[in-house]
């Protein structure tokens, strides 16, 4: 799909199959950096293959983390307690849960290190996550504008016992300073306490951060969403292997496309035990009246209206724990039985793109009625007869692609332009729905 310039989707009726989720990317990133902080060597299976992945990869070898690639999804990392190379410049794409976990591993290691991304990474904010740092005597510098990357690093003095990260703009601040936490409290002999300011956004982030670390050996001590404590004496140990479980967000699509072709589509990958918060998107789908089945590691979605010739129902959602898989729900709406709100979505305006605008102008075109404002918003459904023909921009966000593949179930030609875009978490995604739809 790379260097394509648009795919015309054809009018679909039905989804109707199984797939087998790519590995989840939020647990492959704090996978990755946990293996290359902890004692021994990690063997990590199920490893997504996407953008943000190989920045991640490409990084640790840059500094120095013996990598070890026995399939295209399995690799072994050499774990070290000090990177080996101390001098580096790292790019990071746009990938977040990459650049935000490695200025904290960095920053509290020593060593001069540069970190920059892709022209949108430079206009996502880093500044509460240095602040931070800066708090505790780390030495963070802005080579471009201040509060974003890119950003220089040097080695610091003294790292303080306690620190204060604002949550309300990302939870990746958070588990940017959790993952690094053991570095410092190595360096200082200190349990390093962990100050949350502000309301804290996306939580269930934060809960697949701290099972992993517990995974490689460290226990944090959590007091509700406010304070975090990593205790002296914390140090990372590989569990030795990791099976990397399919990615929720990803599933969010899969769910919505049984939920309006009808099914049944089997989700294989993510299920009941899944660590990761957007596996509650099978609950919206559920509540917009699709019948879903879980197991263990599987979701299965029919679309019990669609026989039936029916809408689905309409919703009005705080939306704020699954941001990501929200965007689902906003493609979802234009088949709904009334107008959907989506609340508590502000940090919809700082992620690939600003979501918000890009979903309502977007969805606009289609022929939907659509209203905004600084965290929310609501899409009316088109009606028979109002669906007109449109070329959708993606802005370089995946996940504009994967939605808007929804909207091939409306009476409107679909042209999604730049696919290729998918690959920053899903590269075979435009496969996988051509395998299903018909
Ligand atoms: O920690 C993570 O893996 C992520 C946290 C979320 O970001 P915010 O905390 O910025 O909402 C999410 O949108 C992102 O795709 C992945
Ligand atoms: C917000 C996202 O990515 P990132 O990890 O770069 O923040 C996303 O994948 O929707």
């Amino acid at each position: 799909m790379s260097g394509v310039p648009s795919l015309e989707l054809g009018h679909c009726v039905a989804a109707q199959g199984t797939v087998h989720l790519p590995g989840s990317k939020s647990i492959s990133n704090r996978v990755l950096l946990l293996s290359a902080l902890a004692a021994g060597a990690t063997r990590i299976d199920g490893l997504l293959q996407s953008d943000d992945t190989h920045v991640m990869l490409t990084a640790l070898a840059a500094l120095g983390i013996k990598i070890t690639t026995h399939a295209p999804d399995s690799v072994s990392v050499q774990g070290v307690s000090r990177f080996p190379v101390e001098r580096a410049e790292l790019f990071m794409g746009n990938a977040g849960t990459a650049i935000r976990p490695l200025t904290a591993a960095l920053a509290m290691m020593g060593g001069h290190y540069s970190l920059s991304g892709v022209p949108r990474m430079h206009e996502r904010p880093i500044g509460d996550l240095v602040d931070g740092l800066r708090g505790m005597g780390a030495r963070i510098n802005y080579l471009g504008q201040e509060g974003y990357p890119p950003l220089h690093i040097e080695p610091s003095g003294a790292l303080s016992d306690r620190v204060a990260v604002q949550g309300s703009v990302s939870s990746q601040f958070l588990t940017a300073v959790l993952m690094a936490a053991p570095l410092a409290v190595a360096r200082s002999s200190k349990a390093l306490v962990i100050d949350v300011v502000g309301e804290l956004i996306s939580k269930p982030y934060i809960d697949i951060t701290l099972n992993l670390m517990a995974r490689f050996g460290v226990t944090v001590q959590r007091h509700g969403w406010q304070q975090f404590v990593v205790p002296v004496g914390a140090a990372y140990r590989s569990p030795e292997h990791i099976y990397v479980e399919g990615d929720a967000s990803s599933a969010s699509y899969f769910l919505a496309l049984g939920a309006i072709g009808g099914g049944p589509v089997k989700i294989v990958g993510v299920g009941a035990q899944s660590i990761q918060g957007d596996v509650a998107f099978a609950d919206t789908v559920q509540a917009m009246g699709a019948l879903v089945k879980r197991d263990a590691a599987s979701i299965e979605v029919t679309g019990i209206q669609v026989a039936r010739g029916e809408k689905l129902k309409a919703f009005d959602t705080d939306f704020n724990l699954i941001p990501d898989a929200a965007m689902t729900a906003a493609a979802l709406a234009l088949f709904a039985d009334g107008p959907c709100t989506l609340r508590n979505i502000g940090s919809w305006r700082v992620k690939e793109t600003d979501r918000i605008d890009a979903m309502q102008t977007e969805l606009r075109k289609l022929g939907a009625q659509v209203e905004s404002g600084p965290d929310w918003l609501r899409v009316f459904p088109i009606a028979q007869g109002g669906w007109r023909d449109a070329s959708i921009h993606t802005y370089d966000d995946h996940r504009m692609a994967m939605c808007f593949s929804l909207a091939a179930f409306g009476q409107s030609r679909v042209t999604i332009l730049d696919p290729g875009c998918v690959s920053k978490t899903f590269p075979t995604y435009f496969d996988v729905y051509g395998g299903l739809i018909s």
